[in-house]
């Protein structure tokens, strides 16, 4: 039996996380009981490049040539060398070329993202309150003034991901919201997705991807305003690209791949488990999906049916997930259900799905992922696209310290103070005792001047009168 955060007796393999050098770390696993069935490779052998100096070098180029740089690396990058901003004309025109089921099902989604980041928006309180007689205290929630939403686009068009981050800034107030997408081929942004864009509510679209979108939104470039906050999924670059950037502007997370666990016991069904890994396998070639069962029989079976499914996906969708499946896919048999929960949480995965019994059970046990999907009758996929709760997820184990995209990451909590007679003796020789204890004299002035017997107007009075 393998005991966590060791070696599996079992199949001879550490414990250990599949991507990025920040989880070198052995993970702190309680001691739980579980068996390999299927492994992920090791790092070495996957290989990788590392993208941060090519990024740098990028945004310092972006940085002295703006416009011009964009436009430089849009061309050789992605051949586009047509307008960066969509004019508004070309915005209208979308409407008739996107079919109409299309259109209805864009508009469902959005519907169900909006009204869920408006009801996550009304948890979000100002308040004001007394604390004691003289001294008024409150928390105000302030929209920021400008977004930079980036919408991924080499692969697929992300069509949801342009509602997820879009329609969350509009219900939170911000103001001012750019996006922008990567051409797809000599006809730049398709046609759904720039009128996903524009429902969503972006005031300004531009036509660039990667680092070269980024930079352009933080700076400001083609007419927008400089970006306070940079958010939306990306590949490797666009996320090296917001780390970097982030300091002078925020940025929502940085995130890696995109993974999944699924959690099934013996009543869900084999080929509904492996259709789900398949599915999320898709994203592409480093996302990793694991499955944890408490039953040998459902794991073997899963293990065989999922290269049937990759098999029935097109290409190149079938090659990226067969490669994700391969290198990083796991099949983990664990001795109990609570041994699959404290699995779980250890994994801290973006999308966590439960097909067993009991879901309030779980609900309640588990504590780390980035949204929970729970039943055999949901699936990841609908939480990717239309359901409402946002997709935009931690990925790399982030989900041990924050959730995903929300409102809350538009807005600035932000605190405010009025302090009064009769507050002021007591305030003011609070504050003056803790500032002579830390050496801070000039604080203990400052307090003591706001007593009664020495505010500022009647000694100037006097000084004046001298
Ligand atoms: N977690 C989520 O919510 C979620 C949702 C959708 C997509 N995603 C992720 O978004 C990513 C999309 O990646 P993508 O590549 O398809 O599209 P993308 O839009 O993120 O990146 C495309 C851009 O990358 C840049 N680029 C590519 N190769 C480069 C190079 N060698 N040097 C410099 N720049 C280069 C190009 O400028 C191009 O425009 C995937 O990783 C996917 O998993 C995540
Ligand atoms: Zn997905």
């Amino acid at each position: 039996m393998y005991r966590s955060p060791l070696v599996s007796p079992f199949v001879n393999i550490p414990f250990r996380w599949v991507k990025p050098s920040f989880w070198s770390r052995s993970c702190e696993v309680p001691a739980v009981t579980v068996e390999f069935l299927k492994s992920a490779r090791p790092a070495a052998a996957r290989g990788g490049a590392d993208i941060s100096d090519t990024v740098r070098l990028m945004l310092a180029r972006l940085a002295g040539g703006g416009e011009a740089a964009a436009r430089d690396y849009a061309c050789r990058l992605d051949g586009w060398s047509g307008p960066v901003a969509v004019p508004a004309a070309a915005l209208r025109a979308t409407g008739a070329q996107v079919p109409p089921d299309l259109k209805q099902a864009i508009g469902y989604a959005h519907e169900n993202i909006r009204r869920f980041a408006e009801a996550q928006r009304a948890t979000a309180l100002d308040f004001e309150i007394e604390l004691r007689p003289g001294l008024t205290l409150g928390q105000r929630q302030i929209p920021v003034n400008a977004v930079g939403c980036y919408v991924p686009g080499g692969r697929y068009a992300h069509i949801a991901s342009a509602l997820m981050s879009i329609a969350t800034a509009r219900a939170a107030g911000v103001p001012h919201i750019t996006a922008c997408s990567p051409p797809r081929g000599a006809a730049g942004i398709p046609p759904a997705l720039l009128y996903a864009m524009a429902l969503a509510g972006a005031d300004r679209i531009l036509v660039l991807g990667g680092v070269q979108g980024v930079a352009a939104m933080a700076q400001g470039l083609f007419g927008t305003p400089p970006a306070d906050i940079l958010v939306g999924p990306g590949n490797a670059y666009v996320a090296e690209a917001k780390r970097q950037l982030f300091g002078p502007v925020g940025i929502d997370m940085v995130a890696g791949p995109t993974d999944l666990m699924l959690l099934a016991d013996n009543s869900a069904d084999p080929l509904t488990l492996a259709w789900d890994l398949t599915a999320q396998a898709e994203h592409g070639a480093t996302s990793p999906v694991w499955f944890a069962t408490d039953d040998r029989a459902l794991a073997r079976e899963v293990l065989r049916l999922v290269p049937a499914c990759l098999a029935e996906l097109p290409e190149p969708n079938a090659a990226a997930a067969r490669t994700a499946w391969e290198d990083l896919g796991e099949v983990i048999l664990c001795d109990s259900r609570e041994a699959m929960a404290a699995l779980a949480d250890s994994y801290a995965p973006e999308h966590l799905h439960v097909q067993a019994r009991d879901p309030g059970w779980w609900r309640a046990r588990l504590t780390a992922y980035g949204s929970l999907f729970l039943g055999a009758e949901t699936t990841v996929a609908f939480g990717d696209k239309a359901a409402g709760p946002n997709h935009v997820l931690p990925t790399g184990r982030a989900a041990r310290y924050t959730g995903g995209l929300s409102v809350h990451k538009f807005l600035k909590t932000v605190t405010w103070q009025r302090a009064a007679d009769p507050a002021l003796a007591a305030l003011a020789q609070a504050t003056a005792t803790i500032s002579r204890a830390e050496g801070m004299e000039g604080h203990a002035r400052s307090a003591e001047r706001r007593l009664a017997n020495s505010l500022a107007p009647v000694k100037l009075a006097a000084h004046q009168e001298g």
